[in-house]
């Protein structure tokens, strides 16, 4: 007999205000136009004067997305966009790093490399610059031995009381490697080498389906966590893209029905869809959602627009359904440089999976 817990499209409803489905309404609508833009560029790529002016377009109509999504985020302080936080002068790297992992060119190793990039980001968004007023102590011995054995010292934010609760909840797969990408910022940055504890779920979306009648399964059976391990403890999720809000919003509610109360819940995004974001902050009580970047909509199935694709399968690869691999083989899959680079944490899955 299944093991799973089921939340079904129709139970997020209701969670959005009326402001939040004019502005998602406005977003649709400006988002429309770029799309009229895109099939006139595909079309008439050969026409010099025509793609000036549907580029002109298009771009015109990013920013006017961008301003739109800036003011519906101002006002609410569970959400953090890094552009919108952040300094202009940092603004173009997240910018670029953004585009290099949307672009269907850039490959596995490539797209790796830029999603580390971006947790490391998101890491020092949440917990970094200005965070933190006192500093700890680096103390580095540097290879140079000459004249003398050489030390180096840096200073970095004391964030030790602020992560020394935190337990990596992951939700597989998509959000492995991410979660490890988490987890080891949080160990190099606390003064006593902190591993976090992990939290292992699998959750799925219903891909036979469409946005409207979408189903988020969350299989028991394919999980592995401890309840008690997660009570009043500091919960991060880390997960390359929230679409609609949906697989995090079953998680979490699940967690809070048996009777988990945690400190507190962060979600860290590369990607979140506007909608999502406003589902996510609206359902659950007591959580923040750090996104790099920002994206206007989603289509019928559920992907967000302009997105960057199937994030889970651009990290993992492809998984038959009939013959998915285990969280084992994922993590083998990535090959012995990351599972050295991320070796305690590897190691902290595999005690939680084999016990
Ligand atoms: O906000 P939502 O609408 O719930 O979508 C977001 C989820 O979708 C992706 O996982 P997916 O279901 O594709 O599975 P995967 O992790 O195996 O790729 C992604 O990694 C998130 O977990
Ligand atoms: O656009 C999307 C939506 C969900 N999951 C993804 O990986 N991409």
């Amino acid at each position: 007999m299944s093991n799973n817990i089921v939340l079904k499209a129709a139970d997020l409803d209701g969670y959005l205000t009326d402001g939040d489905k004019e502005n998602i309404k406005k977003m649709n609508t400006l988002y429309s136009s770029a799309i009229e833009s895109y099939k006139q560029l595909s079309a008439g790529k050969t026409n010099p004067s025509l793609v000036k002016r549907e580029t002109d377009k298009i771009i015109d109509l990013y920013d006017k997305m961008g301003t739109l999504m800036r003011e519906v985020t101002a006002s609410e302080k569970d959400i953090k966009v890094y552009s919108f936080e952040m300094p202009q002068p940092s603004h173009g790297e997240v910018s670029r790093l953004i585009a290099k992992l949307r672009d269907k060119r850039t490959a596995h190793d490539e797209f790796v490399y830029y999603v580390q990039r971006a947790f490391e980001l998101l890491f020092n968004l949440a917990y970094g610059s200005g965070a933190a007023v006192s500093k700890n102590h680096l103390i580095v011995k540097t290879p140079v031995a000459q004249p003398v054995q050489n030390f180096a010292v840096h200073k970095i934010p004391d964030i030790d009381d602020t992560i020394k609760d935190s337990v990596m909840c992951v939700m597989l797969r998509g959000a492995l490697l991410p979660s490890m990408i988490m987890s080891k910022e949080v160990q190099e940055y606390s003064s006593t080498g902190y591993v976090t504890p992990f939290a292992l779920f699998k959750i799925k979306r219903d891909d036979s389906k469409m946005k409207e009648n979408m189903e988020y399964v969350l299989d028991l059976d394919k999980s592995f966590f401890d309840l008690e391990s997660l009570h009043g403890k500091d919960l991060i999720f880390a997960d390359p893209m929230n679409a609609t809000g949906g697989s995090l919003v079953t998680i979490v509610k699940y967690l809070l029905d048996q009777g988990v109360k945690p400190k507190s819940i962060k979600v860290f995004n590369v990607i979140s869809a506007l909608k999502g974001t406003l589902q996510i902050v609206r359902s659950i009580e007591n959580i923040t959602c750090y996104t790099l970047w920002m994206d206007p909509v989603l289509n019928d199935a559920a992907y967000i627009l302009p997105g960057l694709g199937d994030a889970g399968d651009r990290l993992n690869g492809v998984d038959l359904d009939e013959n998915p691999r285990n969280i084992i083989q994922l993590i083998a899959d990535y090959g012995s440089n990351l599972a050295s680079l991320y070796r305690s944490q590897v190691r902290e899955i595999e005690r939680t999976v084999l016990g």
